[in-house]
C-alpha cells in the first residue's frame, strides 16, 4: 500500500495507508461511532463534503453488498479507519470496500491512530482536513497553510438533490417527498407502506408541491448548513397548515427555522448508531441512528408554534418538535435506521395515521 498523509489544520498530521481512489481530497474531518453499517454511512448523501472517520476498529471485513446503498452516488470526500480488513467473508459481499472506493473515486487511509484522531475532533470541534494523494510526498506545513485558507464545499443540497421528480408508485397514501440528499431508507419506509410518492427537487416551490394534490409531504435528511437553503425554508413556511408534514434530520431542521426558531452548529455533531433518545410525550427512551453536525436552539423554540417532543439524552439537545396547531412534526434523527436501530421506524406509521386523521376532518368539513 502506498503511504498517505490526512492533515488537519491544527497542524496534527496523521501519516498511513492509502487505498480507495489515488487523488486527494479536502473535507471537514468528522466521526461516527456506529459499529456496523459503513455500507450506508458511506453512501449517505449528508456527509458530501467531509471526510468521514469510523471509530470502530476495523472496517471492510462484510463488504460491498447489492443491498444496502442510502444513494446511487458517493458524495463524501474520504474515508478514514484504523485497519482496512482486506478480505471480506459475507454471503452478499460483491466487492472490497477498498475496489468500491477506488470505482467511486473517494480517497480513503487506513492504518492510523482514530482515537487520537477522535480525541482531537472532540476537543476542537470539526475540523477542516486534507488526505494527499497516494504516494505522494508533500511539504506539510505549506500543505496546512493551504488547508487554513481553502473553503469547504458550499451548496451541497443542490450537489446530492435531484433535478427531475420522478414517481415510486404505491395505492396508498400520495406522499411528495421533497429531496435534500434523501437516504434511499426514507423511500423503502414509505414503500413499505403502499405510498404513492412523487420524489421532487430541493428547490421545488409550494405552488408546485401542493399541486400534487398531497396526502402529506416528507422533507428529507441533507448535508449542510440549513440556513444555506433559504428557499426551502420558504416553501416549508408556506406549506405548514396546508397539509401534513413529517421532517427528517434536515427536514426537521427546517421545518424549525419556517417556523421562527434558529440552528446552531454542535461541536463535533451526533454521528453512530446508539444515541439515546427521549420521547417527551410518552417518557419511552429509543436508541436512534444519527448523523447530524447542526441542531435547533431549545429556547429559540419557545416564541413559536411548535413544542420539543424528543431531546437527545447525551447532551439534552433538541431531537424532536411538534406544531401545537397543524399536523406537522420531526425528528433530527434517522427514523428509517439504515443503518442502526429501528426503535423509531413506528414514526412512519405516526406520519400514515396523520395523513389519514387529516383526510377523515377535510371530508367532515366538504
Ligand atoms: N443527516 C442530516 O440530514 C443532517 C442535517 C444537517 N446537514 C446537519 O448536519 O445537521
Amino acid at each position: 500500500m502506498k503511504t498517505r498523509y490526512l492533515l488537519l489544520e491544527d497542524g496534527t498530521v496523521f501519516k498511513g495507508n492509502a487505498f480507495g481512489s489515488e487523488e486527494g481530497s479536502i473535507g471537514e474531518v468528522i466521526f461516527t461511532t456506529a459499529m456496523t453499517g459503513y455500507q450506508e454511512s458511506i453512501s449517505d448523501p449528508s456527509n458530501c463534503g467531509q471526510i468521514l472517520t469510523f471509530t470502530y476498529p476495523m472496517v471492510g471485513n462484510y463488504g460491498i453488498n447489492p443491498d444496502d446503498f442510502e444513494s446511487i452516488e458517493l458524495a463524501l470526500s474520504g474515508v478514514v479507519i484504523r485497519e482496512l480488513a482486506e478480505q471480506p467473508s459475507n454471503f452478499r459481499s460483491q466487492r472490497t470496500l477498498d475496489e468500491f472506493l477506488k470505482a467511486k473515486n473517494v480517497p480513503g487511509i487506513e492504518g492510523i491512530d482514530t482515537r487520537k484522531l477522535t480525541r482531537i475532533i472532540r476537543k476542537h470541534g470539526s475540523l477542516k482536513g486534507k488526505l494527499t494523494k497516494a504516494g505522494e510526498e508533500v511539504n506539510i506545513e505549506q500543505e496546512i497553510e493551504k488547508l487554513k485558507a481553502s473553503i469547504i464545499l458550499k451548496n451541497v443540497v443542490e450537489q446530492v438533490s435531484i433535478t427531475r421528480p420522478y414517481p415510486s408508485p404505491g395505492r396508498g397514501k400520495r406522499v411528495v417527498l421533497v429531496d435534500f440528499g434523501m437516504k434511499h431508507g426514507i423511500l423503502r419506509e414509505l414503500n413499505k407502506r403502499d405510498c404513492d410518492i412523487i420524489v421532487v427537487p430541493y428547490n421545488t416551490s409550494a405552488k408546485e408541491i401542493l399541486g400534487m394534490s398531497p396526502d402529506g409531504v416528507m422533507l428529507s435528511n441533507g448535508p449542510g448548513d440549513p440556513t444555506d437553503i433559504p428557499k426551502a425554508i420558504e416553501m416549508v413556511k408556506e406549506i405548514i397548515g396546508q397539509v401534513p408534514i413529517f421532517g427528517v434530520c434536515l427536514g426537521h431542521q427546517l421545518i424549525s427555522l419556517a417556523s421562527g426558531a434558529t440552528s446552531f452548529k454542535l461541536k463535533f455533531g451526533h454521528r453512530g448508531g446508539n444515541h439515546p433518545v427521549k420521547d417527551l410525550t410518552t417518557g419511552r427512551t429509543e436508541l436512534t441512528s444519527q448523523n447530524h453536525g447542526y441542531a435547533i436552539d431549545a429556547d429559540s423554540i419557545a416564541s413559536t408554534n411548535l413544542e420539543i417532543t424528543h431531546i437527545a439524552l447525551n447532551d439534552g439537545t433538541v431531537e424532536g418538535v411538534k406544531h401545537t396547531k397543524y399536523p406537522v412534526f420531526s425528528v433530527q434523527f434517522h427514523p428509517e435506521g439504515s443503518s442502526g436501530p429501528e426503535d423509531s421506524a413506528h414514526l412512519f406509521d405516526q406520519f400514515i395515521e396523520l395523513m389519514n386523521a387529516n383526510e377523515q376532518k377535510e371530508s367532515l368539513h366538504a
